[in-house]
């Protein structure tokens, strides 16, 4: 990244006062997209407990905890339940990272609102170094760091992912919490590679189209349209990691496990409309929830 070219961002987005330009017009796109963003679904969750994803949840749904739909107090509860199997996506990613120590720093590309950095700060006491487009979701991250009192150990910055700050080898872990569907593969995965310590740990979860369904299917790419992103394949993601020295020591397909989440998503008031394409495209196989984890070597 070159410090020296900077864009002035409006005084409402506060602490950053000066931006990188982005590197691509499409890299403008999506910094205005995740600017601009402010769905119901995300924000409503968010509030629960402070924590705020920009990602999906897994695991099973605790029917018996929501109890009577027809209750008045369903729909909080419905909120709850789909904030607690997101912030459960976050722990599976992080049961991926190994062992983290305090001294330890570990990177967020495309960090949003900064819920996982959290997370993995609370659970490491390590340090955690967000990127994101978004000179807004930085701030929102920063402000809930310094409310929390940990704004000394978790930072996010408005950078390239592709093209981080971030000193080679400098780093112990680092993930990509769907976020990799923004870029060129073989792009993130040479910095996370220059990034990351020999022996460190790289993590992704993301959605990926499915190889052996063939092509993209109509949904894949109704989700393409809905978020201006590229989904890639699951072939890609691997032959990436291998022309990049991160050598993958396991993956695991979480599409059963994200189900639960979006058919009770599908039944709140927090819709968005794009519930459907994830449903179908993970029932017909063209689509697939997917954790993987890499070795750096
Ligand atoms: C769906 S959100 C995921 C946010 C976060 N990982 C989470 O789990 O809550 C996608 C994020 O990727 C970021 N992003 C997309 N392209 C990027 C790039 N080239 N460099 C840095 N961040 C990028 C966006 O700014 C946004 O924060
Ligand atoms: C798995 C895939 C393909 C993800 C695409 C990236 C993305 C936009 C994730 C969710 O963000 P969000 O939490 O802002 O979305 P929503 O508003 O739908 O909850
Ligand atoms: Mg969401």
């Amino acid at each position: 990244m070159d410090p020296s070219v900077t864009t002035e961002i409006t005084p409402t987005l506060g602490a950053s006062a000066f931006i990188p330009a982005p590197a691509t017009p499409y890299q403008g796109d999506i910094a205005r997209y995740w600017n601009e963003e402010a769905r119901p679904v995300n924000l409503r969750l968010g509030d629960v407990d402070g924590l705020y994803h920009h990602h999906y949840g897994v695991g099973p749904v605790a029917t018996e905890a929501l109890g009577d739909p027809a209750d008045s107090t369903y729909e909080k509860k419905l909120v709850a339940e789909l904030h607690r199997l997101e912030s459960a996506q976050t722990d599976v990613l992080l049961d991926g990272l190994g062992a983290i120590g305090r001294d330890d720093t570990l990177v967020d590309a495309g960090c949003g609102r900064g819920g996982s950095m959290v997370m993995a700060h609370q659970r490491f006491g390590c340090k955690v170094e967000g990127v994101t487009l978004s000179a807004k979701q930085a701030d929102f991250a920063n402000q809930r760091a310094r409310e929390l009192g940990i704004a000394d150990h978790v930072r996010a910055r408005v950078c390239n992912m592709l093209d981080t700050p971030l000193e080679s080898g400098s780093v112990s872990a680092s993930w990509n919490n769907e976020s990799s569907m923004y870029v060129d593969l073989h792009d993130l995965m040479a910095e996370h590679s220059r990034i990351l310590k020999v022996g460190g740990r790289y993590v992704t979860i993301t959605g990926c189209w499915n190889p052996k369904y063939g092509q993209p299917s109509k949904w894949v790419s109704q989700i393409n349209a809905h978020f201006e992103c590229n989904i890639h394949s699951r072939r890609e993601y691997l032959r990436a990691m291998a022309d990049n020295r991160l050598v993958p020591q396991t993956v695991i397909d979480l599409t059963p496990d994200t189900l639960p989440y979006w058919r009770l998503r599908a039944t709140s008031s927090l819709v968005t409309g794009i519930e459907e394409a994830f449903i179908k495209s993970y029932e017909d196989g063209s689509f697939q929830y997917v954790l993987i984890a890499a070795d750096r070597v």
